[in-house]
């Protein structure tokens, strides 16, 4: 997978090319190019921003340097892309890549939409900062590509970089060899719906505080039953509105854990 990623801060994302995300890149497995916005700029102060139409404070984030930081962006996958179909001699249907713009104002970012996201050979993600991005870069950039504002929670950031950081994260974890052992990709919390078991090691008394029995117990039936029990507890506790939606998955691994 190709990750493009536009900001004026290109340094906040450096992180990105250590550890897990970092060995995957030398792998191959992902390619990662950050662009500074400021280097479409050509005014002497590199102006990226300006007062919003309709007054209201705070600064919004010109078009001009955005349209000509996208088509070069578009211009690079497609490069690549093209390159990728010469190779496989496939003719593939023209998929317009997904541009993926944080936003408060966005659908909310869902393990579901990451699993989602892994499966596109190319990702761009566009980091809004001041109020935001002017509105008809989202209208003019829907024709080539395919704009998904994203959210990560009801909360307002100063900028997109953090929310790139998160997203990219998650997504690039599920990226078929980016995690060494596949498994410990299935039972993780949200995978079924439900919130992670509690999870315990070695010593198994400490500081007065005690391993459940059951984990110690080596009956693999009862401590599956327990770990879902866990799981219903928690959710119900803590996210009860995933509970709708999870509670056909949490029987069916109910039915089979007994
Ligand atoms: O603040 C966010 O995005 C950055 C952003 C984008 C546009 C203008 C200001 C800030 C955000 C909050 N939840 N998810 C994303």
């Amino acid at each position: 997978m190709r990750i493009d990623v536009v900001s004026i801060f290109p340094e906040y994302l450096a992180p990105l090319a250590l550890s897990l995300l970092g060995r995957a890149q030398e792998d191959g497995l992902l390619t990662l190019a950050v662009h500074d916005l400021r280097e479409f700029t050509f005014d002497r102060h590199r102006t990226v921003d300006d007062t919003p139409y309709g007054g209201g404070a705070g600064m919004v984030m010109k078009a001009e340097p955005w349209a000509l930081a996208l088509e070069a962006v578009l211009a690079e996958q497609t490069g690549e892309a093209s390159a990728a179909n010469l190779h496989d001699g496939a003719s593939v249907a023209p998929r317009r890549p997904v541009l993926v713009v944080p936003s408060p104002a966005g659908a909310v970012f869902t393990q579901a939409m990451a699993y989602e996201l892994a499966e596109e050979p190319t990702l761009a993600f566009a980091c809004g900062r001041y109020e935001g991005i002017d509105e008809r870069v989202l209208e003019w950039a829907s024709e080539a590509f395919d704009v998904r504002p994203v959210s990560l929670g009801d909360y307002v950031l100063n900028g997109g970089e953090v929310a790139v950081m998160a997203m990219v994260e998650a997504i690039g974890r599920l990226v078929p060899g980016v995690v060494g052992n596949p498994e410990s990709l299935v039972e993780e919390s949200h995978s079924d719906g439900l919130l992670e078991y509690p999870v315990y090691t070695k010593p198994s008394s400490w500081r007065g505080h005690e391993v459940p029995e059951v984990l110690l117990s080596g009956n693999h039936g009862k401590i599956a039953t327990w770990r879902l029990e866990q799981q219903l507890r928690r959710t119900a506790a803590r996210r009860p509105e995933l509970l709708d939606g999870a509670d056909a998955a949490a029987y069916g691994k109910a039915e089979r854990a007994v």
